[in-house]
């Protein structure tokens, strides 16, 4: 395993190879697999404009995936014990975020709103994003992306409540199948005392803007 040339974040173990120009190499079969795929589609794969395009595909999908090369719980590794007196909801709203349905391998795009009320120990904000984006940078559904965020933040920060909720538009909603466009899937993960006291949980979700 090595650190990734130039990609950022901590912890982003993988073991690709890169060339001299310091980009990815893209094994044959990677390659053959999406010129498969454009002549399936109905396009010449030798072509000008689309010679170099399998290489440069399989190393997008490699980057829209990126997250199957990190624990994303290391995010959440660093805490502050020391919170200044502060026992109020900590709430990151409306991150967006890309990632990908694992029926269509369409993109799923939206926005995602983070929660938490510490019991002792808080986190450096932005790492709740990179929690999101190492779990969003999969092939995912969207209910499974929003319990997987709130469950790592639940058992790393043990905190007394965590709240997750992501509105998103499916690519394969919009640009194919049923085709209804401007349609968001709203899910939510409540955890601790957002489910279980009524009071938290509307604060939380009012909060959130919901
Ligand atoms: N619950 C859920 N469903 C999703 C998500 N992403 C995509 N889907 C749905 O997954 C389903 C797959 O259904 P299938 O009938 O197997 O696939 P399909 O024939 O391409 O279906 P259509 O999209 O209706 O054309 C579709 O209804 C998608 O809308 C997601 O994150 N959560
Ligand atoms: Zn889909």
């Amino acid at each position: 395993m090595t650190q990734a040339k130039g990609t950022p974040g901590d912890g982003d173990l993988v073991d690709d190879r890169y060339d001299a120009d310091g980009k990815l190499v893209v094994p044959a079969h990677v390659a053959d697999a999406v010129r498969t795929l454009i002549e399936w589609a109905g396009d010449d794969p030798a072509r000008e404009g689309l010679r170099d395009t399998p290489k440069r595909v399989a190393r997008a999908w490699k980057e829209y995936c990126q997250g199957y090369s990190e624990d994303p719980s290391v995010h959440l590794s660093r805490t502050f014990e020391e919170v200044g007196g502060y026992d109020e909801i900590v709430l990151l709203r409306d991150i967006p975020f890309q990632s990908h349905c694992e029926h269509h391998m369409a993109p799923i795009t939206g926005k995602a709103s983070i929660a938490y009320l510490p019991r002792d120990r808080v986190v450096g904000i932005s790492k709740l994003a990179r929690v999101l984006n190492g779990y969003a940078r999969r092939l995912q559904v969207q209910e499974r992306l929003t319990a997987e965020v709130a469950r790592c933040i639940w058992d790393n920060l043990q905190p007394q409540g965590v709240a997750v909720v992501i509105d998103a538009q499916h690519g394969c909603m919009t640009g194919r199948g049923v085709r209804t466009p401007g349609v968001g899937m709203v899910t939510s993960r409540l955890l601790g005392c957002f489910l279980d006291d009524e009071r938290s949980r509307k604060e939380v979700l009012s909060l959130m803007g919901y």
